[in-house]
């Protein structure tokens, strides 16, 4: 689904990140982990097309992503919350994203409604807009958003930090259920190695732009990241 050849970004002469080969398999859910400073969101900017690489291309699903438009077709993501509409209640940014995707209204909430329980009620019916809602129902409103419209490849940056322990377990088992389907290649990076294992099947993780592992997920992976990051 998605391959990565000889990929490298280079800032000031630094080169913050080198990934020579690297293929995601679709229906894969793939969880990315790294300390402050090692990659991870470079990696998905560059996936995202949000910037250049210095070297070498990512290839989704035959689409060079920084040639070609065409994988946004398939592509959702949230890295932040400057992929939302601040002006717009979460109602109204659905059903945006939902028309983007040429569905009609009662579609797009047949794809949110499974995020109901996550959403504890804030969310849906609400009549503030996103820019006036607590940071973490923000981050609810864009997690939930790329799953409209059946995409091939989501992709999420931290999407555990700054959720209530609550909303971690609802979202955690959310995203178990989702990649258990095996319908959606799903991208995760995160500080929270056990989450990230509990919703992924493979584990990659970088340090200083490196891949140093690539696990798939057993009983074994969190004895082998404890080790990795406690050196
Ligand atoms: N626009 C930029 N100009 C210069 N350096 C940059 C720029 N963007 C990122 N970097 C550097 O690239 C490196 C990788 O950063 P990146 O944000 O990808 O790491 P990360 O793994 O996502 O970190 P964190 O876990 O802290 O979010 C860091 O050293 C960072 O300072």
């Amino acid at each position: 689904m998605i391959k990565v050849n000889n990929l490298s970004k280079i800032y000031n002469g630094y080169r913050v990140l080198n990934i020579e080969h690297l293929e995601i398999q679709k229906g894969e859910s793939f969880g990315l982990v790294g300390n402050n400073g090692a990659g991870k969101t470079t990696f998905f900017s560059l996936l995202l097309d949000l910037i250049q690489p210095s070297t070498g291309n990512i290839v989704s699903n035959g689409i060079e992503i920084h040639t070609s438009e065409k994988w946004k077709t398939f592509t959702n993501a949230f890295l932040d919350e400057s992929f939302l509409i601040g002006y717009l209640t979460p109602d109204e940014y659905f059903n945006f994203i939902g028309e983007l995707r040429g569905l009609s209204k009662e579609e797009t909430l047949a794809f949110v409604k499974p995020f109901q329980v996550f959403f504890n009620d804030e969310i849906l019916g609400g009549k503030k807009y996103i820019r006036d809602l607590s940071k973490g129902n923000q981050k609810k409103v864009g997690i939930a958003a790329t799953f409209i419209g059946n995409p091939e490849v989501v992709i999420l940056d931290e999407p555990f930090a700054n959720l209530d322990p609550t909303t971690q377990i609802r979202l955690k088992n959310l995203l178990k259920e989702i990649a258990d389907r095996k319908q959606i290649t799903m991208l995760i990076s995160s500080h929270d190695l056990q989450h990230t294992i509990e919703v992924s099947n493979r584990i990659v993780a970088l340090e200083k732009g490196k891949i140093v592992k690539d696990l798939i997920t057993n009983e074994n992976t969190m004895a082998e990241l404890e080790a990795l990051f406690s050196i």
